[in-house]
Parts: C-alpha cells; structure tokens; sequence
C-alpha cells in the first residue's frame, strides 16, 4: 500500500467572535496519532473541520493532506455517537456507505468484520436490541468497513468495558496500521499504547507530548508505556482547559 497522505491543521477557530482554539498539528502519514485536551476544548470541532462539516463557528487557517491531492473522500469518520440507523439491521449499518455510494457492498466482509468486533450473533439485530458498547463496537465495524487512508476515531472505545477495550484497541491498531489515523481520546492509557505521536491541546494551543521509542501499539505491562501514561495523566490533570 502507498503512504497515506499526512494532513496539516493550523489555524484558528472562533465561536460567537470568541476564540476556541488556536491549533497547530501535523498528522504523519500512514501513522497514528493520538489527540487529548479537557472537555470542550474543541477535538471533535478539529475532527469536522478535517470532515467540512458545520462546526457552529469560524475557521481561519489551513488544512490540508501533505500530497496535494484533497481529503474528500478519503477519509471515514466515527463521531462519538454512533450514528446506527436503527431501521436497518446491523450488517446493513455496516454496509450503508457503500449503498449510499450506489456501489454493491461486499457483505461477507462487513459479517467477517462484525465478527472480530464480537457481534457474529447479532448481524440481524437492530440497534435498538443492543448494549451501548455493542452499538459502539458495530460503529467501529462500519469504520473499518470503510478502507480509507485517513481514519478520523473520536473516542470510539468510550463504551466499552477494560478487557473489550483491550480488544477492540488491539483490532483497530491491526486494522489501521498503515494508515493516517486521528484518534480522539481522554484516556491517557490508550493514548500511550496506541499513537506514534500525542498532542495536548489546550486554550494555549497544541502541542506534542513524548511517547517510549518502542513501535505502536505497545505492550500495557511495558515499564516505558506505564511510565509514560503516568506522566501523561499528571500532566494533563495540571492542564487548564
Ligand atoms: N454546532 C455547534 N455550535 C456552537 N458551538 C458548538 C458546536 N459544536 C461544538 N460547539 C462548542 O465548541 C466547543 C468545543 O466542542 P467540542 O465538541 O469540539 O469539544 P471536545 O474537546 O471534543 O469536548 P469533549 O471532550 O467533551 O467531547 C464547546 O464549547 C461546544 O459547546
């Protein structure tokens, strides 16, 4: 597979001729990176500028994939909400991008899918028969359904219990390697064990935090990942929103 694009985000953002943020972030192709901040300070009003998608305010800056070549339509987003239609089973959620692209979805991989997210005995469910960290878990199935270069994830594992976490965390990095990948998380652990590269955003703007030079995704029990998550949670604790 050819390096996907990397993406460059610097610029400002006001709400109401407030100023939210003032960000500068590069995202390396083809690596992931890992982006924390307290509540509101606008990760996911990030995550839909990248999208073009209303955010409820103003954009001044530039954003914009480092080959040149536009991000539309190559990149798959998972919001927080899971945004399930809840008229469709769940193999069909999966498959719904692809019929909304007129294309015919290839549905024993969105079942193959469904199964390693643990939802083989639900293909036929509707949403509404399932738990939130099943809905989270069919969510990320459609993602990865998606095969994009750029994957945007905003808190995708928010619902789902430790082991499952684990699991869907382990899923994720195997499905994505290879890919430019803008995960969304409060989790200083996942973070640790995930990304390539961190940014703390804060009102002050944005800025890298250091990871162990040991490949992503790391081991939990690695003394560099448990120190490194530890020093992280100090730090963002002090962090102003
Ligand atoms: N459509 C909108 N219209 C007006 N303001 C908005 C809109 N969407 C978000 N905001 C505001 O922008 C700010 C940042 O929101 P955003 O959802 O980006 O924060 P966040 O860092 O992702 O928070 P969290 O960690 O709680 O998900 C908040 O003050 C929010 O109220």
């Amino acid at each position: 597979m050819t390096v996907p694009p990397g993406i460059r985000f610097a610029g400002q953002h006001h709400i109401d001729g407030r100023l939210l943020f003032d960000a500068d972030i590069q995202l390396p192709g083809g690596q992931w990176t890992c982006l924390l901040g307290r509540s509101g300070v606008g990760k996911s009003t990030i995550l839909r500028l990248i999208l073009d998608l209303e955010t409820g305010g103003q954009f001044t800056g530039d954003i914009s994939a480092t080959n040149g070549v536009g991000l539309a339509g190559r990149i798959s987003y998972m919001a927080q909400s899971d945004l399930l239609l809840p008229w469709l089973s769940v193999l069909e959620n999966v498959c719904i991008g692809a019929r909304l692209r007129g294309e015919v979805p290839d549905a024993a991989r969105a079942a193959d899918l469904l199964v390693r997210v643990g939802l083989a005995d639900h293909l036929a469910s509707k949403p509404s028969t399932l738990s939130g960290g099943m809905r989270q878990r069919a969510a990320l199935a459609r993602t990865l359904f998606e095969d994009r270069p750029v994957v945007l994830l905003d808190e995708p594992f928010s619902a789902l219990d430790a082991g499952t976490r684990a699991d869907m965390q382990d899923l994720a990095a195997e499905a994505l390697q290879g890919r430019t990948v803008l995960l969304v998380t409060h989790d200083p652990s996942e973070a640790t064990r995930l990304a390539h590269q961190i940014i703390i955003m804060s009102a002050q703007g944005t800025a890298r935090w250091p990871v162990p030079d040991t490949p992503a995704p790391r081991a939990i029990d690695d003394p560099q990942t448990l120190a490194c998550q530890t020093r992280l949670l100090s730090h963002i604790r002090g962090v102003a929103a």
